[in-house]
């Protein structure tokens, strides 16, 4: 449903993609996870036909990204990162407007947003800048579904919402991607990665690795050992420094190690911690999660 073959852009100074390619099933849920600068809303830009790649090629739906930008536009659905209502209309009226653009109206795609309206609806009457951040969430995605797109492209949508929004959010795109939509989302946020059919993981405009969440976490090869101490921040200092020590990031309440080689063993790096004085450690291994994958690749880079 979408290709992307080599797609190259760069700003002045930036180089936000390189040689990207990929391709997203009909019907599929697929993420782009990655950080800030990444490159997800200069691919999702591209793709919606408001910029136009350097060099490469995409399609949706069979259609050229650059020369079929008119008739791509009507039937993708595009909720971008920010600004994407006007904060002076109403939730009705926002509505009503992005009906009126694509020439329809509420009345006649209600079905596929409903679910989601019900939930404004008590708020019909008030403006857009005046709701809460979910609220806004929730009505943007009825204003990129109001015209019953077949793909639809979210940017970063649960930024900066909370986390119950968010779960419920993502409940939403469970039910989008059951009535058939094709799902292209992008996010920040590994723990979403999960939620997804497939995903690819972005960083500094380059693709790392390409699967399902589960399958992706085969990229990682290293022991991991999760492990924490009374001291966190000393024992963060020490494992960076020490001699066995690949990598060592904090993750929640834990730090994650991996090691240099998996002939190290757990009593050799206890003994180490006892030396440097360390209290209560608490060591085991782990399996990797999207996360762990995610700076393993960049490591590698
Ligand atoms: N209009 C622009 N002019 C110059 N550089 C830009 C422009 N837009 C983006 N960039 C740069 O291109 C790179 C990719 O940015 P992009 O916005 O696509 O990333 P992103 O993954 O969406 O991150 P964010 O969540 O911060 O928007 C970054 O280094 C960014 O600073």
């Amino acid at each position: 449903m979408i290709a992307i073959e080599v797609i190259s852009k760069t700003y002045a100074s930036a180089r936000a993609l390189q040689q990207v390619s990929f391709e997203v099933q009909k019907g599929e849920l697929f993420g782009l996870i990655g950080p800030d600068g990444a490159g997800k809303t200069t691919l999702f830009k591209i793709l919606v036909t408001l910029l136009l790649p350097d060099a490469g090629k995409a399609t949706v739906a069979g259609f050229d990204v650059v020369k079929d930008y008119k008739m791509l536009r009507t039937i993708t659905g595009y909720m971008p990162g920010r600004f994407s209502l006007y904060q002076d209309l109403t939730v009705g009226e926002n509505l009503q407007f992005f009906a009126s653009v694509f020439g329809t109206s509420i009345e006649a795609n209600y079905a596929l947003i409903a679910d989601i309206y019900t939930q404004l609806e008590p708020f019909k009457n008030r403006r857009a800048g005046n709701l809460s951040g979910g609220m806004k969430q929730k009505l943007a995605l009825c204003c990129a579904l109001i015209h019953k797109p077949e793909v639809l492209f979210l940017d970063e949508p649960t930024t900066g919402v909370d986390a119950v929004s968010r779960k419920e959010f993502w409940e939403m795109l469970g039910r989008l991607k059951n009535r058939g939509l094709t799902i292209l989302v992008s996010t920040p946020y590994m723990d979403e990665a999960v939620l997804c059919d497939r995903i690819a993981l972005i960083q500094n405009g380059t693709i790392l690795a390409i699967d399902t969440p589960e399958g992706i976490t085969t990229h990682f090869t290293k022991p991991l050992l999760a492990i924490r101490g009374a001291d966190t921040y000393r024992l963060i200092k020490d494992l960076r420094t020490a001699p066995f020590t690949h990598t060592c990031y904090a993750f929640g309440e834990y730090l994650h190690l991996t090691l240099k080689s998996e002939s190290v063993d757990r009593t050799y790096i206890e003994a180490f911690l006892q030396q440097k004085q360390h209290r209560q450690i608490e060591m085991h291994p782990i399996s990797p999660t999207v996360e762990d994958t995610f700076m393993s690749l960049m490591d590698r880079q």
